[in-house]
């Protein structure tokens, strides 16, 4: 999705290499490659003006050993099969980091949402789902939000396969709204789950995480989340975040002397992640070009936008002061830019380990759903905090015994498990 890398491709090399390190038997390694099966199809929707348009969709099974296919859908115009099947592969490897009982999958649609009225964007949910029922299910594949998808989509989209099944099926798909099968702290999970590992890195590198410096890339979900838990669960400052302008179609980086409020960026955000850049000039933010976020004198670079927007060219103006990238986003980090970051000996936490926390709600959503029993926001980001810990401290173990980089041993730890799997169930 970032226009100048092909996801896929630089996800196989990833894993490519690990797999060597590993010695992983290579016809299985070829299997692990690719995906299980993936669905490409089209999904007629008629618009408010009666017209019908035609979208583009797709839903990726990388892996089921270790359960039901799992992960977002997304809803943008730079969509394609290539950068489905590279977050369907990384979820396959979060879920077992995590040690989640589930499969990876991930699912997108060519469009930009915002173009389209609630209704059209209804019909659109609903049309997904009427293609691609027979091929979800609690116990086969279950999609949750991702970029450009929101908790009501969830809701349609449910409620559209439980009248295909002829019964209520909460637990089809996850990010669902709170009091529409929802869990409690989804919203907040990624970006929490994101700190939760910043919080462990800073302890394990002997950083007083009081006074540090973050700068943060996006201003979505994951972005948001990550910046109130810096300031509020570590007590640091977010130097700036960056955001897509829709008006102008392209990033800017806003920044305040003293750190940016993320509650009041917040409450002048529309729905889409674009900041009201007059309100925040109002406020004291300066506003700088899109890339302004990488160069900035911080602690902890946390990319929580696009893939490969920290490449071989933006690596360059990363400034010496950071010791931790975050990685918030999936796939933020061309593994050109992983080199120097290995040079510079910067502590990366890579992608399908730092951000697990929602997918690790999703599966307590799924849980709850089954029990037909919710626990409180505390219990949840609770048993988040456990969960995500607990990841991190395994990745960081298999590292220091392999002596590998954190994003080679996350992979370890996730292929070790996945194969596993394979065996215990016969495939291989
Ligand atoms: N939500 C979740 O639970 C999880 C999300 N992730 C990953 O985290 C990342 C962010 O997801 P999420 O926060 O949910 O998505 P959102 O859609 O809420 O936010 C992403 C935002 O980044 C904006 N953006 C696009 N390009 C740039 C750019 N060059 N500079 C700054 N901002 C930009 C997007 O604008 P526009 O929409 O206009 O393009 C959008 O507003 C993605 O990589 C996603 O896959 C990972 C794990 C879980
Ligand atoms: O919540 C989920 O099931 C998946 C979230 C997701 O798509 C991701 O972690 O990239």
């Amino acid at each position: 999705m970032s226009g100048m890398i092909n996801e896929f491709e630089m996800a196989q090399r990833q894993f490519d290499h690990v797999a060597s390190l590993m010695h992983l038997d290579p016809q299985v390694a070829e299997f692990l490659r690719w995906p299980m099966r993936e669905y490409h199809f089209r999904i007629p929707v008629r618009m408010d003006d009666g017209t019908i348009r035609t979208f583009q969709g797709f839903r990726v099974q990388h892996n089921d050993a270790r359960g039901p296919n799992k992960g977002g859908i997304r809803f943008h115009p730079a969509e394609t099969i290539d950068t489905v099947r590279a977050l369907a592969f990384w979820m396959t490897w979060k879920c077992a980091v995590a040690d989640l009982p589930l499969g990876g999958g991930k699912g997108g649609v060519v469009i930009d949402p915002a173009t389209l009225s609630t209704a059209e964007k209804e019909r659109l949910c609903r049309g997904y789902v009427d293609i691609m029922w027979r091929n979800l299910g609690p116990r086969t594949d279950v999609p949750a939000p991702d970029v450009g998808t929101t908790p009501q989509m969830m809701g349609w989209m449910m409620d559209e396969y439980s009248k295909l099944v002829g019964q209520y099926t909460p637990g089809v798909i996850t990010g669902k709204p709170l009091g529409g099968g929802g869990s409690a702290g989804r919203t907040e999970a990624t970006g929490y789950g994101v700190i939760y590992t910043v919080r462990e890195a800073m302890k394990m590198l002997g950083i007083d995480s009081r006074g540090t410096v973050a700068a943060i890339q996006g201003f979505g979900n994951v972005a948001q989340y990550a910046a109130i838990g810096f300031v509020e669960m570590l007590g640091g400052k977010v130097a700036c975040v960056s955001y897509w302008d829709r008006e102008d179609r392209c990033a800017y980086t806003v920044s305040k002397e003293g750190g940016i409020d993320p509650h009041f960026l917040m409450s002048i955000t529309d729905q889409y992640g674009t900041i009201d850049k007059n309100k925040a000039v109002a406020a004291g933010y300066k506003i700088e070009d899109g890339e302004a976020w990488i160069t900035k004198e911080a602690d902890v670079l946390i990319p929580a936008a696009l893939s490969g927007t920290i490449n071989a060219e933006t690596v360059k103006g990363v400034h010496e002061r950071v010791k931790i990238v975050a990685e918030g986003a999936n796939g933020p980090t061309t593994p050109e830019a992983d080199e120097l970051f290995k040079a510079r000996n910067i502590f990366v936490i890579p992608d399908f380990l730092c951000n697990a926390g929602g997918v690790t709600v999703s599966y307590f959503e799924s849980v709850q759903n089954d029990m037909n029993y919710y626990w409180t926001k505390e219990e949840v980001l609770s048993r988040l905090d456990t969960k995500i810990t607990t990841a991190f401290h395994g990745v960081v173990e298999m590292a220091q015994k392999q002596g590998v980089f954190m994003r080679d041993a996350a992979y370890m730890v996730a292929i070790d498990k996945v194969v596993k799997a394979m065996q215990l169930r016969g495939w291989i």
